[in-house]
């Protein structure tokens, strides 16, 4: 029988569980201006007051995450991440926790709150050592606090840190990370060097703004269940980037009066030899999207006669698709287009009313600074365009070596992008970033690695397409596609309870609304 009570909360709000539905998007903050809004937040504050929130935050939601741990480690760091740890670490050691500290810095140079609250942890009675590891060898039923480095973090920890984020990485129980995971860069989502080691949490309860980091990149890997709390500050500054969230009233209805030449016609040019598939996995996506007709042009075979699957898909061979007009379309380029998909470029970047790049359109664009110009100019003139690179495309886009290079900090390049080519930028991967010229970027909240299987961003490209006519703007046609791609992708794993692959057919019929 467990001997350990719950013991009773420090009085103070519940942080809010981040998720991606059903409300506004949630302000993302970088370091620098996480930083500036705590100054602001300091001054109407008498001090301590904030790092005495964070700790009873931190506090509570140990407490309702972890109600029957028995010890509860603390780690914490030289700064004020410490200080918020050691400021929880009384409140449930007051709780009647068994909790020690493992306070990794020199306690005479802490700053001025850590010191505060050092000076509390130890009036208190809380045991305080300097050791990176847990004082007993730790069960499955306690639970570590992680609050060794948060949007101070510089640098990849080394020595005692470096052990103790050694020894939170083999926790048993529950690990809750405080303010960040230690280790993760708070802007970019990355580990400080390729080598340096990460905490992953369980929980992580983001403090006073929710960091940018905490959802791309490896984030999502780290974070565990995102959680915030503005520490009663409510400070609305500009952010660095939204968290897309989808809110009911963005999504129009379909009037009773309107006709399929209302929802537009998409027209999908891919499937190279070989790659057929590409082709009809967009155009159905275009389909199921709402799009009022959908053809497609097989690079391959020209000729292609019917899908059979899918009968409502409208073939046209070469001639035929000369013959259209492109400028009330909206093109989808790529999906499986190969080298001869670079032959249509042109006309597509000049003429499309619309137009979806994705995959071996944007390598051939990539290689071929006439086709950059065109896709450059279409964006001064003001023509839409949306490019759904992933990240080796998107570094090839930004003439860049290595995929690593644009992963190193993905809101940056996609901004980049959105820029250099004045065009919309889906980058995809986990934690995709959405950005347009001139415009704070998103970050996209749902999908998982069920989506890592062939043809999916094939999907995406032809939902978004289908998506796009229907009275939406570019931008939030891609926020919303990018959105709901994801968002079937998690329907998929909560009823399967796993994250094997997701086949791109099957991703269609999720999104489409069948029964999972
Ligand atoms: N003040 C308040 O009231 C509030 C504060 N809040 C909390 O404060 C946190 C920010 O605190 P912070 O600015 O002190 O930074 P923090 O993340 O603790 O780290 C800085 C220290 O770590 C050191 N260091 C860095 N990297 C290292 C490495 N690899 N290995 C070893 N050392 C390394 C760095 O040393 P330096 O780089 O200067 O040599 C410095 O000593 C924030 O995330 C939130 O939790 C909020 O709750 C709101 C209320
Ligand atoms: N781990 C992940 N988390 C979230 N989304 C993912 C993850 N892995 C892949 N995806 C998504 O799956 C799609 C894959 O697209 P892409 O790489 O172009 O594949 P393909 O070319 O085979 O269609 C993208 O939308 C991407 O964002
Ligand atoms: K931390």
């Amino acid at each position: 029988m467990d001997d350990c009570s719950a013991g009773t909360a420090p009085a103070s709000r519940a942080p809010l569980r981040v998720a991606a539905h059903g409300r506004p998007p949630w302000p993302l903050h970088g370091a620098a201006l996480s930083r500036l809004i705590e100054q602001h937040a300091q001054q109407g504050l008498p001090t301590h007051t904030l790092m005495q929130r964070a700790g009873a935050s931190v506090a509570r939601f140990a407490l309702a995450i972890a109600p029957h741990a028995r010890g509860i480690w603390v780690a914490c760091g030289p700064g004020n991440n410490g200080g918020d740890g050691l400021e929880a670490a009384m409140h449930l050691h007051r709780a009647g926790k068994r909790v020690q500290v493992g306070l990794l810095g020199d306690p005479t140079r802490l700053p001025p709150d850590a010191a505060a609250s050092l000076r509390r942890a130890q009036a208190a009675g809380v045991p305080i050592t300097d050791s990176a590891s847990p004082p007993t060898v730790p069960s499955c039923h306690d639970l570590a606090i992680d609050a060794l480095l948060g949007v101070g973090g510089a640098r990849a920890p080394q020595g005692a840190l470096a052990a103790a984020v050694m020894h939170l990485r083999h926790w048993p129980g529950t690990v809750l990370c405080v303010d960040l995971p230690s280790g993760l860069h708070p802007d970019t989502g990355q580990a400080f060097e390729e080598s340096g080691d990460v905490v992953r949490g369980h929980h992580t309860v983001s403090l006073l703004t929710l960091k940018p980091g905490l959802f791309t990149g490896s984030g999502r890997d780290h974070a565990g269940q995102v959680w915030f709390d503005d520490l009663q500050t409510g400070l609305r500054e500009p952010p660095t980037a939204w968290l897309f969230s989808k809110s009911a009233s963005i999504e129009p209805g379909r009037r009773h009066s309107q006709h399929k030449g209302s929802f537009g016609d998409v027209l999908v040019l891919g499937g190279a030899a070989g790659m057929t598939g590409a082709a009809l996995l967009a155009g159905r996506a275009a389909l199921v999207a709402g799009a009022g007709r959908v053809f497609v042009h097989t690079l391959g075979d020209p000729a292609w006669p019917v899908d059979t699957m899918t009968p409502e898909l409208m073939f046209r061979d070469a001639a035929a698709v000369e013959a259209m007009n492109w400028a009330p379309l909206t093109l989808v380029c790529g999906c499986g287009g190969g080298t001869v998909v670079r032959a249509m470029l042109p006309r597509a970047l000049s003429h499309a009313g619309r137009l979806v790049l994705d995959a071996d359109a944007l390598n051939a664009i990539a290689a071929d600074p006439m086709l950059q110009s065109l896709l450059e100019g279409r964006g001064r003139r003001g023509a839409a365009t949306i490019l759904t690179p992933h990240p080796l495309e998107a570094a090839r886009l930004l003439g860049v070596e290595e995929a690593a290079t644009v992963q190193s900090d993905r809101l940056r390049a996609a901004r980049q992008l959105a820029d250099r080519y004045r065009s919309v930028v889906v980058l995809k991967g986990s934690g995709s970033v959405v950005a347009a010229p001139d415009t704070v970027p998103s970050i996209n909240f749902t999908g998982n690695a069920a989506l890592a299987s062939a043809g999916t961003g094939d999907v995406l490209a032809g939902w978004m397409a289908g998506l796009w006519p229907q009275g939406r703007d570019a931008l939030l046609a891609a926020q919303l596609a990018t959105h709901a791609h994801g968002a079937a992708a998690d329907r998929w794993v909560a009823s399967h309870g796993h994250q094997g692959p997701l086949p791109a057919s099957r991703l269609i019929e999720l999104l489409a609304g069948y029964p999972p």
